[in-house]
């Protein structure tokens, strides 16, 4: 209110310092701010008049997209920030503005009333607003204070202007890098004190998201100096990979640790920066994700911090990469289940473990869901489909509605029906006096998952197409359509096309289904198997630290090779029991801690596989007793126990070992 009065009394001075200025000559000795007097005196450097009333040209069409396009990374964070600023301000008659480094508008939403008169003084997309062309104003003087500016009424420049108050901060990337200004403006008669406060929380939010969007792949780590920072708009965030490099600090965070943002030089490993390790971090967030860990910086201070749960640290490992070893990136991975913890539920970046097909239909599950598209999710068993279907609905619109699945080929024939569409009392000799809520209409608001609906039977299939289709349920025994809103994730092992061509499944209801379908690899086909076993690991610790229980480099290299029949449940049960015979004192899995059956050729369960994936299998179960021997001699060992195995079948011997079969008989017959 103070701050309201003394602007409305400095509209009224403006007058004479302005007369002062412009038709005397002088400089005001008081009175204006000193962004404003510096500005001033730039634009009469300039040759500025500030009664110029010419036109200013917009940009033109194509000048205009192409800025859009050149900024385009700084669009599409920004607009949702500039919608949560116009709510702020909604009804004050005034208008969010974003411009980029050269002050040129590319975006502005504003109450109608205002936009009108701000277009009047061509306050518009398009139009440019940089000092040299607008003199004094928020945006302009903004781009070259390198600080947020306010400017108001008579402070313009140009006096057609001074019906404006316009505040603005600029936005940095983390090297100080100007990106541009958000800009917030209304009639001066209407000025607000906090403008220029929610201007610069705006320019905030937005770098931020910038940072955030930039390093998604990365651990996050949050901190401040004093404890009750973190959480905070002034808390600090440092981006770290698995592999425990610094790959960003915000500006923030470089105003926290004194690293001068320019020139941006390279911040090396976490251990350059801190005395603690990042482990030993990682560690302490997978124990208890939401306290506040301390952080010891290299010159002894102390910094409060907490690794961000949300980011769910997305590890991008690329799988030409070399596959992720070591502390740090098991750290990672540590710091991964934390934020799972942390959430509770799973989500597809919990999900996201480094390998490229998998991530491939992570990504592209992702972008159909809230959309109405049906997911078809095809993969063998074990592989993670239902996981994938929760982590979906997890990460949807719908997370806080309930998940409901069925699993089509485990029901009876005749208790499909009415497990899908439920029945009203007495519907039937057996039912329920007060009928029972079907699996349709119990997941209303939320999402329905069909696992295995490739062995739905035909008759159910003609009446589940008809609920897709109207949104409707009847159940059993009722006259009344029940209305359902739900999402729909099927899952099947089948090739559905196949079951369609063959006639056991519809070929209607298979484009129903079918919005989208994704492929989930088969866990012998992945590249992060190390990450999976890792994440296994900690996940059924029982009482363990999470970290504390490894396996070792050899029993790693078999798990890499194995062709793994049962997927992701199959090494899920192995490292259970590979936990259980752990004794006390042991926190490292050997290859007598693994199931007997693992190693034999039927728990291979080589049968129907293609040849390329059994091979290894023999060959790794084999290594462990080869080592140091001479190639030949293995080679001739592996060939014969195989040819053993397969009670000596060439043709299966050398489909199990990967090799032509006329390779074989030439082994056979030459080499040995
Ligand atoms: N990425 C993962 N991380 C940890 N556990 C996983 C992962 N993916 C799958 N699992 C575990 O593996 C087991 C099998 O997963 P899920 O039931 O989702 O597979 P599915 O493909 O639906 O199998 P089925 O076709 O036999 O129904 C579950 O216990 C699940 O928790």
């Amino acid at each position: 209110m103070g701050q309201t009065l003394t602007r409305a009394a400095q509209a009224a001075t403006l007058e004479s310092l302005r007369r002062q200025f412009f038709e005397l000559g002088r400089v005001p000795e008081a009175g204006l701010p000193a962004p404003v007097m510096r500005s001033w005196q730039r634009c009469r450097k300039n040759g500025l008049d500030e009664r110029d009333m010419r036109r200013v040209d917009n940009a033109t069409r194509s000048e205009f997209s192409m800025a859009r396009e050149r900024n385009g990374r700084l669009l599409s964070h920004a607009s949702g920030v500039m919608e949560h600023l116009y709510e702020q301000i909604r009804s004050s008659g005034s208008l969010v503005v974003l411009s980029d480094a050269q002050g040129m508008i590319l975006h502005a939403i504003g109450d109608p009333g205002f936009v009108d008169s701000a277009s009047r003084v061509a306050l518009q997309p398009g139009a440019d607003w940089s000092e040299e062309h607008r003199g004094t104003n928020a945006v302009g003087s903004a781009l070259i204070e390198r600080s947020p500016v306010e400017i108001f009424g008579g402070e313009h420049y140009l006096q057609r202007n001074s019906i404006l108050t316009c505040s603005a901060a600029p936005i940095f990337d983390p090297c100080g890098q100007m990106l541009g200004v958000l800009d917030i403006s209304g009639d001066h008669r209407a000025y607000q004190p906090h403008t220029l406060g929610l201007a610069r929380v705006g320019a905030g939010l937005l770098e931020r998201r910038l940072f955030e969007a930039d390093h998604a792949r990365h651990i996050l780590i949050a901190f401040h100096d004093r404890p009750e920072g973190v959480g905070g708009l002034q808390e600090g965030l440092l981006a770290v990979s698995g592999e425990g490099e610094i790959m960003g600090a915000d500006r923030l965070a470089r105003a926290l640790l004194g690293i001068d943002e320019r020139p941006c030089t390279s911040l090396g490993g976490f251990a350059n920066l801190f005395r603690t390790a990042l482990g030993t971090m990682l560690d302490r967030a997978a124990r208890s994700p939401e306290a506040l860990l301390e952080l010891e910086l290299r010159n002894g201070a102390v910094v409060f911090a907490r690794a961000r749960a949300s980011m769910a640290f997305h590890l991008s490992r690329s799988p030409l990469s070399s596959p992720a070893r070591g502390t740090a990136s098991r750290a990672a991975t540590r710091a991964r289940s934390a934020a799972v913890a942390a959430e509770g539920r799973i989500t597809l970046e919990h999900l996201a473990t480094g390998d490229a097909a998998l991530q491939l239909a992570l990504d592209r599950a992702g972008k159909v869901i809230g959309r109405n598209i049906p997911l078809l999710i095809q993969g063998e068993s074990g592989v993670g489909k239902e996981l994938l279907a929760q982590a979906c609905h997890n990460s949807g619109p719908r997370a806080s509605g309930p998940f409901v699945a069925l699993n089509c080929a485990a029901i009876p024939e005749n208790l499909i029906e009415s497990e899908l569409f439920g029945y009203v009392g007495g519907a039937f000799t057996g039912a329920r006096r007060e009928g029972a809520v079907g699996r349709i209409q119990q997941a209303h608001g939320g999402t329905l998952f069909l696992d295995e609906i490739g062995d739905m039977p035909l008759s159910m299939q003609a009446r589940l197409l008809r609920v897709l289709q109207e949104r409707r349920v009847v159940p059993i025994g009722a006259s009344e359509a029940i209305p359902v809103d739900i999402a729909l994730v099927c899952a099947t092992h089948r090739v559905l096309s196949e079951s369609v061509k063959a006639g056991s499944f519809r070929e209607d209801l298979y484009y129903r289904v079918n919005g989208l379908t994704v492929y989930l690899p088969p866990l012998r086909e992945r590249s992060d198997i190390r990450c999976i076993v890792e994440r296994l690991i900690d996940e059924d610790l029982d009482g363990r630290a999470p970290g504390s229980v490894t396996v070792s480099e050899e029993v790693m290299h078999f798990f890499e090779r194995y062709a793994w029949p049962g997927n992701i449940r199959q090494l899920q049960n192995v490292l259970r029991v590979a936990l259980a015979l752990l004794d006390d004192h042991e926190d490292v899995i050997l290859s007598r801690h693994l199931p007997e059956e693992i190693f034999s050729s039927e728990a291979g369960a080589t049968e129907g596989l293609p040849a390329p994936v059994r091979a290894p299998v023999a060959i790794a179960a084999h290594a462990a007793r080869t080592r140091g021997r001479r190639l030949k001699d293995v080679q001739e060992d592996t060939i014969l126990r195989v040819l053993a195995e397969y009670d000596g079948n060439v043709s299966a011997a050398a489909r199990a070992l990967g090799i032509a079969r006329n390779t074989l008989y030439r082994k056979l017959g030459r080499d040995f």
